[in-house]
Parts: structure tokens; sequence; C-alpha cells
């Protein structure tokens, strides 16, 4: 029987990690090239892995940063960035390990929630992860004209290079995002890996978007595929959007304007839009658009509930007692009066509890992503007071839905 140890990797088990990391995805290890950009997001803090002997065979991964959450407050949050077992060791609870000692780092640093994108849905619900955030997929048929011309065109769009687009986008994104629950900062250690090296090494490429007065107000990052064959060389090329943002939904527009207007191109593929995203409102003919997908995009584990509940906004609804059950992180467990004004712990005496739900299910609401009724009625939640749940949805909504909006 083997024994595993789990602990933190040291700097010079970076690059051995990350290999296992590509393996359990089925990628491949990266070049030196390639390491040379993806080494420096690949730091060797907040990483643990489970080792056999010298061998890495497990690996979980952090980043630390912001997350906004209803109301416009921030709170500390670990990105999980990579999570794998080599096939030849799963199934042995190195998984099950790994999530404990990962969240108990995160709680010892202060994270107040940790959040992923999950490979899939079955994975992360056992250590209190709950899918909080969804995305559409959408894909448009491009040509001239397809946005309403009665729009109002203003503002100029322009390609960088690649050496333009490493140094401004980052501020960009700064000036434009988060603006919505579910976003977060980008640590500047994100970079490296998840945009520098698509548009210096993979291809793609950038257009920003400048209003009347000069100042960049978004940019698309994308990658287009030329389609065309000898046997169909009028078939025209597919352009993927990477990452989109931008300051209005004027400047959007503006966007995918430059994108469905690009000689040569036959379809605009964004696969990670916010669920109330506007594309079809823009089109002269919104058939145009098709929504191609809709699923889980980030899975939120609340590390401290009392922290998490208390640093967001609800809206006007009776006050509301909710029991939460956390059987991994205990200290979390326990009753919250839940009301306009905010949240706070009370004692188990505190009369009858009018929800009780497992922290994941918990996750799934907090961003207002999901009604509690909804979650009720279908099981997830246990109701003691049956004026709870609408009480519950009128403080929990939000007006828009969280998104995202980064990958990684
Ligand atoms: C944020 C990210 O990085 S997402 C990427 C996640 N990584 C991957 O998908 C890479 C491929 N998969 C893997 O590396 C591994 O299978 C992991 C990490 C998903 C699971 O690792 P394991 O060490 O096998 O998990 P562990 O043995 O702790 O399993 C715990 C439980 O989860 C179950 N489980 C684990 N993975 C899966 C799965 N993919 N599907 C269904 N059940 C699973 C196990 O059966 C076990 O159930 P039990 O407690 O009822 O017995």
């Amino acid at each position: 029987m083997t024994s595993y140890v789990v602990r933190p990797i040291t700097e010079a088990e970076r690059r051995p990690a990350r290999a296992l990391l590509s393996l359990t995805l089925h990628g491949t290890a990266a070049s030196d090239e390639v390491w040379e950009l993806v080494g420096r997001s690949w730091r060797a803090d907040r990483k643990f892995g489970a080792f056999d002997g010298d061998a890495i065979v497990g690996i979980t991964s952090s980043m630390g940063t912001h997350m906004l959450v209803p109301g416009g407050g921030r709170i500390p949050t670990a990105m999980v960035d990579g999570v794998g077992v080599r096939a030849d060791h799963t199934r042995r609870g190195l998984f099950t390990r790994l999530m404990r000692v990962q969240l108990e780092d995160c709680a010892a640093r202060g994270d107040v929630a940790a959040a992923l994108h999950a490979s899939e849905t079955v994975i992360y619900g056992r250590a209190g992860y709950g899918a909080a955030t969804r995305r559409v997929s959408v894909r448009v048929r491009a040509g001239r004209g397809t946005v309403r011309p009665d729009l109002p065109a203003s503002g100029r769009m322009r390609l960088l290079d690649a050496e333009e687009a490493v140094s401004l986008v980052p501020g960009l994104y700064r000036s434009i995002a988060p603006h919505r629950p579910g976003m977060i900062d980008r640590p500047d250690h994100w970079w490296p890996a998840d945009h520098d090296r698509l548009v210096g090494r993979d291809g793609h490429l950038v257009a920003v978007h400048s209003s009347a007065s000069g100042t960049d107000d978004g940019y698309v990052v994308y990658k287009t595929e030329d389609a065309r064959t000898d046997a169909e060389p009028e078939r025209g090329a597919t352009v993927r959007v990477r990452d989109l943002h931008a300051a209005s939904p004027v400047v959007a527009a503006e966007l995918w304007r430059y994108l469905l207007g690009m000689d040569l191109v036959a379809e605009v593929i964004a696969p990670a839009l916010p669920l109330d995203d506007e594309v079809e409102l823009m089109l002269a003919d919104p058939r145009r658009c098709a929504v191609t997908g809709r699923q889980d995009d980030l899975w939120l584990r609340l590390v401290d509930v009392p922290a998490a509940l208390a640093a967001r906004a609800y809206g006007a609804g009776p006050p509301v007692l909710v029991d939460v059950v956390d059987p991994l992180l205990a200290a979390n467990s326990g009753r919250y009066r839940i009301s306009r004004e905010g949240a706070e712990r009370v004692p188990d005496s505190a009369g009858t509890a009018g929800l009780r739900l497992g922290v994941d299910v918990l996750a799934m609401l907090y961003l207002g992503d999901r009604a509690p009724s909804t979650l009720a009625e279908l099981g997830r939640i246990e109701v003691g007071d049956p004026a709870a749940p609408a009480a519950a949805d009128a403080l929990f909504g939000t007006t828009r839905p969280p998104w995202c909006g980064t990958f990684f």
C-alpha cells in the first residue's frame, strides 16, 4: 500500500508539477519556449503536491485575488487554477486530501472564498463548492451590416501588435472591470500564461476600441481559423473570442461590429458570455445569433461563511434565519440571521431556522445566480418556515446575473 505525502511544493518542483497538471488534463508538458511565460504564472506559493516517494502524482494550485460580491464589496479569494491526480493514482483519496489541505491553507491566509472552473461538474461539490455563475456560448453569422445600422457608431478600432497587447490590456481590464458580482481582479502573475502567451505565441489578436475623445474603453482578444479548402474556397473563417470587455453596451456593439465585419469571416463564436448578454439586441437580424450552450461557469467555495455573508448586500425582504452545514470546515456550521441590514451569526437557540442548507448550496445563491425558492422546491434546501424561501429570494436576489469573465 503506497503511503503518500501531501505537502507544499518547492521552487524546484514547479515545472514537474505543471507537467503533471498538463498530463492529467491530457495536454503536453510546456516546451522551454512556452515555459518561459507559463512559468512566470506558475509560482511555488499556494501549491500543494501529493508525492509517491520523489514523484509528484497529485497537485492543487491557487492564486490570491479579490472577487466582487453583490453590493460592490470585494472578498479575498483563492483562484484555484490547477487540480489533478495522475491516472495511475486516482480514486485513492488524494484529491480529497489535497482539497482539505488547500482549504485549510486558504482559511489560514484569510481567504473568504475559493473559486474555480471545473473540468467536470461531479468533482467539487464534495469539497463544498457550488456552481455560482453560469455562462452562455453564442455563434453569430458574420457579414457587413450585421450590427444594427442605427446603433450609434462612435470612436475607432485599432489592432495592437503583440508587445502593445501585453503592455496595454492589463490596465484596460482594470479600468473596465470588475463591475458585476463574480468578476475578479486579475493578479499580475495571471497574465503571462493566460494572455501574454496567447498573443505572443498562440496567434491571438487584440483589437481595442477608443472613444471619440481618444480614451480606450473596450477590447477583444480573439483568434481566427481559416476554414477555406480547395473544395470550399468560399467558406469563411471562424473567429473565436477569448476575452471581451467593454465599458458600455454601445462599446460592446462596436467590438462586435468589428468582429462581424471583417473580410472573409463566416462566423464569430463567443464561448463565455454572461447569461443576460445583449449580442442579439445589437443585430439587425437577431436570429443570426444562436445560443449554442449554457453551462456552469465559476464554482465557489465559501471558506469563511460569516465573513462572506457579512461582505455582501441584501435586498428588501423580511429577515430569515439560515442554518449552514459545512462538514469540511466545521467552524462555518451554525445559524445566521440574514436581513436587509446585513448578516450576523446568532446562537443556535435563536428562534427556528427558516432554511437549512449545505455550504455548497449557499455558494449557488451567494452571488445571486440561483433563487433560494427554486433550490428549496428541488429539495436542495430544507424549509423550516414556509415563508422563508420567498423572503430569501428577495434578500439574495440581484438585478443582473453574476459572471466571472476570466478564465483560469
Ligand atoms: C480547477 C481545475 O483544475 S479542474 C481540473 C480537475 N482535474 C481533472 O479533471 C483532471 C483529471 N482528473 C483527475 O485528475 C482526478 O480524477 C480528480 C482530481 C478529478 C480526482 O482525484 P482522485 O484522487 O481520484 O479523487 P479521490 O480519490 O479523492 O475521490 C474522492 C471521491 O470523488 C469521486 N470522484 C473523483 N473524481 C471523480 C470523477 N471524475 N467523476 C466521478 N467521481 C469522482 C471518487 O469516486 C471518490 O468518491 P467516494 O468518496 O464516494 O469514494
